[in-house]
């Protein structure tokens, strides 16, 4: 449940002499941030010293870094998924969410397969964040079923649904701030963590070979979303972007069979839009699918594979990107939206 996050610059956008038109929406969007970043305030910092913007060379660390082969390779999800490719990872049917009697969720369903990015759009308060939280166990559905990889998930608590293989990112940034780049990526690795308890207190020897690993992956995911020279910077001292790259790279730490991406280009520029864009396709080559929530048109357009588009808790429309363009009903749920999205949807 957020606002529109229209076209905004990123607080990492470079300085320029030319504000940019649609600026004062970047302040929403950092104010939308818990994590406190002030971008000028860093600009300072570099410059009265350098060193303390702790970036480091990725490839001083593992020259394997350096070549993007090596980190795809590394970052690639090493589980295994009893669908095949192309097969339905994800199936939901019926699914209906209320509040007080009053329907978020009214009986939707479709499908996600195996290898595929699938867009789920609609306008404000259409249904779209109700719909993840009720496939990744923050709200118990009222009726209607989820099965995920053979499994049907319906008392399963959230924790077990990250086991099972569904990461996600939230609409808001949640990030440990304390903790540097590489450290909130690590924790993302637990998830997947054999060592027990007992293990972890007396410091077993799984124990320390899951800890350099967890390093080894964690450095390789940042480096694979483009961040790894941030890696041993707070994670509140990162721009905007940066974080946002992060919740990503955490979310692949814990080795997904599906990546649900919740409005990740909110606040983004177009320039940050398209590199995202170049990223979520980077993520499915390298063997992920994609459920992907996201208001900006063009990215949902260029990006997808296929669209299920949600109006007042209800489907409306299904199909790939051109078929759902063309849809009278979609077009007509966008009719009360601001002009510049009307003309990417029409
Ligand atoms: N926890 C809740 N309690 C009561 N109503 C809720 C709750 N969560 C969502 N809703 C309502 O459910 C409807 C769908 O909200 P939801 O956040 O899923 O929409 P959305 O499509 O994600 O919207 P947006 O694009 O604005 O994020 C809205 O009317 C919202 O007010």
């Amino acid at each position: 449940m957020t606002h529109r996050q229209p076209d905004a610059p990123g607080p990492d956008e470079p300085l320029s002499d030319e504000p940019l038109p649609d600026e004062a929406l970047s302040d929403k969007a950092r104010s939308d941030n818990p994590l406190p970043v002030d971008p000028d305030a860093q600009l300072e910092r570099a410059e009265a010293d350098p060193a303390a913007t702790a970036i480091v060379d990725p490839a001083a660390i593992d020259p394997d870094l350096a070549d993007p082969e090596a980190v795809a390779e590394a970052v690639a999800p090493d589980r295994e998924i009893a669908v095949a490719e192309g097969e339905t990872l994800l199936a939901v049917d019926d699914l209906t969410v209320e509040f007080g009697g009053l329907a978020a969720l009214d009986s939707v369903g479709f499908e996600i397969r195996r290898g595929e990015i699938l867009g789920l759009i609609g306008p404000n308060g259409a249904g779209k964040t109700t719909c993840f939280n009720a496939i990744t166990g923050v709200y118990k559905p009222s009726r209607g079923v989820v099965t995920f990889d053979g499994t049907v998930l319906r008392k399963t608590k959230r924790h077990e649904i990250t086991r099972l293989g569904i990461a996600r990112t939230f609409q808001n940034v949640r990030l440990w701030g304390e903790m540097t780049a590489l450290e909130n990526v690590c924790v993302g690795t637990d998830a997947r963590h054999k060592t027990s308890v007992f293990g972890g207190i007396f410091r077993t020897p799984r124990h320390y070979r899951e800890e350099r690993d967890a390093v080894d992956r964690g450095m390789a995911l940042l480096e694979f979303v483009g961040i790894g020279p941030r890696a041993a910077e707070k994670a509140s001292n990162l721009p905007y972007g940066d974080q946002r790259r992060l919740e990503i790279a955490r979310a692949l730490a814990t080795e997904p069979k599906l990546l649900c991406l919740d409005e990740p280009a909110a606040g983004f520029n177009p320039r940050e839009k398209d590199a995202l864009m170049e990223l979520i396709r980077k993520i499915r080559d390298d063997g992920y699918t994609v459920l992907l929530i996201e208001h900006d048109m063009r990215l949902v357009m260029g990006v997808t594979d296929r669209i299920v588009v949600l109006e007042f808790g209800r489907k409306i429309a299904e199909g790939t990107p051109k078929e759902v363009r063309d849809n009278p009903a979609v077009i007509a749920a966008y009719l009360g939206v601001p002009d510049d999205q009307i003309g990417d949807i029409a």
